[in-house]
């Protein structure tokens, strides 16, 4: 690129570095004193009655709708969600009024087209956006403004991005660059993710219930439609457990300095109530499998709706920001490259916090290899040609547990990363932590009599977790995969092409490899899905104690 590109008026102002800030930077690893998860000095042991709300609303945690008070952002009030309604608009000034409006306009856009397929905004709406003026950061001093930045720029993005056929590649400036400021602050990628769209997006309907499942409405959506609304509420109405759960892992971790026979009985029955309150997720999920969940069962969520016309809008890319980066391959780019992925409520920390609670692990560890999968008892081997292809495709399709986990945790608020890792720790020595509690894993094996009941009782909820979670993947994308789109929805054009690409390749590994080989290559739309989903049940089935 020439040095005349580099100083170009467009491009100078605009460029941000990325990433901004060390991770390390970010790293909130010490609790402060007085965090509801801190090591207690121990005290002697307190009736049941006094644990739960007395003794954690009294050491309420420091308020964090300011940037200074750095902690966690976990609430014992609210757990993972915010402890205060959402901002749902941005007033900061006119710039930003901009973004909603313009924010306004693509909701408006869709909607009106819903019914007869999904629409777009058109041309000018995308000209419009690439207009805008690159609004100030400066102005989003809090984190809840910070938060409803992110929302804005994340949708706004999505429906730029998805707005054309095929997909655009290119994010443009206007929205680019604070996406990738804010995104700096607050410690997640520049992309749609499970916050925006879970997190952080929502708003009470009558301010003086508070936060209740009944209570709740989704303001942020691409479609408007019913199926996107309760597509997300499904999601926070399972987070709407997490303080109940936080709270009773809290106590629990209390109890285990003491481990004398009043604190097992206790300890036991925590995990009782975590059992009851995994239970209650899974109730959730199953509900929203057969149709009806929510207040009185009214919402739900259409499976042909979702996946052709809500779900597209969630796909994350391979994305140039234009504006960001600072390399010479950048500005020659004309921005940044990044890919991530779209939003999922794998990025729930409240899940992974129960993983590391109950000692899930989800731990790299050998895995069934091409070799073992074509020497297994009821396939032919593959001849060598298909299984080098195999390992590429493996290779190429990373999505085992462990790596999605550490994956997902990327996704999440900084904050919240940083509490799972400070969970993780815990049971671990270190100069500033010499005596670390035992791990609630390693009491159930160390007081099996005490215990492993109630812990395998919280595992097998993990299980039945899992396996209603996978009813829910069954009907919403394994079974929409293999039906094709209404024909006059945009995406019928992209289905039609890729079933053709499919055909046209499957009848190319025939002719190479053999039928066999095709079909486990090809698979059905969901088969690496499901394989993951199924090695994720197995982590958790791994972890019982079992009678001994
Ligand atoms: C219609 C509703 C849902 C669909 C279609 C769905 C779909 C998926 C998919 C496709 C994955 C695989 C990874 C990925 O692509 O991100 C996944 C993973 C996951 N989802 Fe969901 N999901 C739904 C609801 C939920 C809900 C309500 C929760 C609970 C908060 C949840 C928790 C998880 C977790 C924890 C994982 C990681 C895998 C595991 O730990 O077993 N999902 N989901």
């Amino acid at each position: 690129m020439s040095s005349g590109s580099r100083t170009s008026p467009r491009m100078a102002p605009r460029r941000v570095p990325f990433p901004i800030h060390d991770e390390v930077q970010q790293d909130h690893t010490a609790l402060p004193p007085d965090h509801f998860l801190s090591q207690r000095p121990i005290t002697p042991p307190q009736p049941d009655s006094v644990i739960a709300e007395r003794y954690w609303s009294a050491r309420a945690r420091p308020d964090t709708s300011s940037l200074a008070a750095a902690d966690y952002d976990v609430s014992v009030l609210t757990g993972f969600l915010p402890p205060e309604e959402p901002v749902q608009r941005l007033e900061v000034g006119k710039e930003w009024e901009l973004f909603e409006g313009c924010l306004d306009e693509a909701q408006e856009a869709v909607k009106v087209l819903e019914g007869g397929g999904v629409g777009r905004m058109d041309e000018a709406w995308r000209e419009k956006i690439r207009a805008l003026p690159t609004p100030s950061t400066e102005v989003l001093t809090t984190l809840p403004l910070l938060r409803r930045a992110h929302v804005l720029l994340s949708f706004l993005s999505h429906f730029y991005v998805h707005s054309t056929f095929p997909a655009t590649n290119r994010v443009p400036a206007p929205l680019a660059v604070p996406w990738v400021l804010v995104s700096d602050k607050l410690g997640i990628p520049p992309v749609l993710n499970y916050a925006d769209t879970v997190l952080w997006n929502w708003r009470l309907i009558d301010s003086s219930r508070g936060l209740r499942a009944d209570n709740l409405d989704i303001p942020t959506s691409f479609t408007g439609s019913s199926s996107e609304r309760a597509f997300f509420l499904l999601s926070l109405l399972c987070e709407l457990h997490g303080p109940n759960i936080l709270r009773l892992m809290s106590a629990t971790l209390d109890e285990a300095f003491f481990a004398d026979e009043v604190a097992l009985g206790r300890i036991a029955s925590y995990l009782d109530r975590i059992s009851s309150s995994i239970d209650e997720l899974t109730v959730i999920m199953r509900e929203g499998t057969k149709g009806g969940f929510g207040h009185q069962g009214r919402e739900k969520i259409v499976p042909a709706v979702f996946y052709w016309e809500i779900r597209p809008w969630f796909n994350g890319g391979k994305w140039f920001y234009e504006g960001v980066g600072e390399d010479d391959e950048d500005i020659e780019a004309g921005g940044k490259e990044m890919e991530w992925g779209g939003p999922s409520a794998g990025q729930s920390s409240l899940v992974h916090a129960l993983d590391l609670f109950l000692g899930v692990d989800h731990t790299p560890r050998p895995t069934k290899t091409a070799e073992s999968t074509s020497t297994s008892a009821h396939l032919p081997p593959l001849p060598p040609a298909a299984l080098a292809k195999v390992k590429q495709s493996q290779a190429s399709v990373p999505i085992t547990d462990s790596t999605f986990m550490v994956r997902a945790s990327q996704y999440m608020p900084s904050f919240h990363r940083a509490f799972l890792r400070h969970l993780s720790a815990l049971h671990l020595p270190s100069a500033s932590n010499p005596s670390p509690i035992p791990s609630l894993r390693s009491l159930a094996t160390t007081y099996p009599v005490q215990l492993r009941d109630s812990y395998d009782n919280a595992i097998n909820s993990m299980k039945r977790f899992r396996d209603g979670h996978m009813g829910l993947v069954t009907v919403f994308i394994v079974t929409q995969a293999k039906r094709e789109p209404g024909k006059d929805t945009v995406f019928w054009a992209g289905w039609e092409t890729k079933r053709l690409e499919k055909e046209a390749e499957e009848a190319r590994r025939k002719a190479e490899d053999g039928e066999k080989v095709a079909e486990k290559m090809m698979g059905t739309g969901g088969t690496d899905l499901v394989t993951f989903l199924k090695a994720c049940r197995d982590r958790t089935v791994e972890a019982f104690l079992g009678r001994a």
